[in-house]
């Protein structure tokens, strides 16, 4: 059935970058490119502590009173990306930037409701659902707003001064072009694509971690405790810097059970076999689609003391040392190991402990810890159920 070979949707928008030789050079491309523009450098870092200024701004707004921190979380955290990408951070009023942050994450939301997983099964049977339009007309409006973007960054485009990723995907097309290189992977598609990739991928992973951990800091009040008391006495008042996790194994330890716990992509990304492969006495036919499910060992009882508890113990040493643990890969592993971990490593260390250094996270009044609601929305990605939060000012 030739419905076999359709992508479910939440793939439609990685086909063109899951083939071989495509998906190749533009990993490739991505990696050297964000680096250049300061992917886990100096320069990123900067970036990272500006937003969390702004952020801080907005938190200080609702003057401890109870807020939903979803939107705020996600346009700063948008924001690193997209300076990276397009090479400007944009303002949280401007309309152009909020539609496409808010557009991304109901797509994120649709993937996960009844309708689209029932789709994603029988694409024949379940063709008109209501949420598959939505999600198909949002992948549409991203698409037609990131040629506007694109189209705006050409008519500026100055080839010894690459603003982004996508000046320099552009520079790198021209080139080609000029030297009569026609069939590259440089062309228009594979640039809105990879954009898309980006955007989505760097936008709301990030931001759902970060909601995980400021709503478990609410619930477990004394592990917030024990959070600000370091934070106190290593840094004090002055701004963190990515240099100071070492010497912060416990707000390290917390950050990591975060992500351990919350498991916010429980089957990774589908992939599929290039051969046949034979995987622990099983024969894996050529051409499979194979789901890591990341899950089974970020809560494997065979290697977490308290895989489904929040115990930032995992990862202390009886001395209070940070410990790694071969089972922690909320990233996943192998060749298509996430992209971005080392920025999102270096936004979620830096976003977290500001954030903590300024406010004291607590339940709405008339919420106890206990009734906070760790249960997950479904999605691509596992966010928290929606909740508000007050956010009571430290300084
Ligand atoms: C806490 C934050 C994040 C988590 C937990 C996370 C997790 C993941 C996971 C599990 C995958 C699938 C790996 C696989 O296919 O086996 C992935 C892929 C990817 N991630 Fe992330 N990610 C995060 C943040 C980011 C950020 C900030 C970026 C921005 C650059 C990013 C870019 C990507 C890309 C481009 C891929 C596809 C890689 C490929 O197919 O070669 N991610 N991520």
């Amino acid at each position: 059935c030739n419905d076999a070979h359709k992508p479910a949707l939440h793939q439609t928008q990685w086909v063109l970058w899951s083939n071989g030789d495509s998906w190749k050079e533009m990993r490739r491309f991505a990696l050297t490119n964000l680096r250049d523009f300061g992917m886990g450098k100096k320069a990123c870092e900067d970036k990272i502590i500006e937003e969390c200024q702004q952020l801080i701004e907005v938190f200080k707004k609702f003057k401890g009173e109870p807020f939903e921190t979803m939107q705020p979380i996600n346009y700063a955290v948008s924001n690193i990306i997209c300076s990276m990408v397009y090479g400007s951070r944009f303002e949280y009023d401007d309309p152009e930037f909020t539609s496409m942050v808010d557009r991304t994450n109901r797509s994120i939301l649709l993937s996960g409701s009844p309708s689209v997983l029932l789709y994603n099964m029988f694409p024949r049977l379940f063709k008109w659902v209501s949420d598959k339009r939505e999600f198909l007309e949002n992948v549409s409006a991203n698409r037609k707003q990131n040629f506007a973007l694109f189209r705006q960054l050409k008519q500026t485009l100055n080839p010894e001064m690459c603003r982004g990723f996508v000046d320099a995907f552009l520079v790198r097309k021209q080139s080609l072009e000029a030297s009569g290189i026609k069939n590259s992977h440089f062309h228009d598609d594979n640039l809105l694509i990879t954009v898309l990739n980006l955007f989505n991928a760097g936008t709301e992973t990030t931001s759902t971690t970060l909601r995980w951990g400021l709503l478990l800091m609410a619930k477990h009040p004394q592990i917030q405790d024990q959070v600000q008391e370091e934070l106190r006495r290593v840094i004090g008042d002055r701004q963190v810097q990515v240099a100071d996790r070492k010497s912060l194994p416990f707000t390290d330890a917390v950050i990591h059970e975060t992500q351990r716990l919350a498991s916010i992509v429980p089957t990774a990304l589908p992939h599929k076999t290039s051969k046949d492969v034979v995987f622990q006495g099983y024969m894996i036919k050529k051409g499979t689609t194979v789901y890591p499910l990341l899950t089974s060992v970020l809560h494997d009882a065979s290697e977490w003391e308290k895989p489904h508890s929040f115990h930032p113990a995992h990862f202390l040493d009886k001395e209070g040392k940070f410990v790694k643990r071969d089972a922690f890969m909320p990233f996943s592993a192998g060749r298509r190991i996430c992209l971005g971990e080392s920025l999102a490593r270096m936004e979620l260390f830096l976003f977290f402990t500001t954030l903590l250094q300024h406010f004291r996270f607590a339940p709405a009044p008339g919420v106890t810890e206990d009734e906070l609601d760790l249960t997950p929305r479904g999605g691509i990605t596992l966010g928290p159920s929606p909740h508000k939060l007050c956010a009571v000012s430290r300084m």
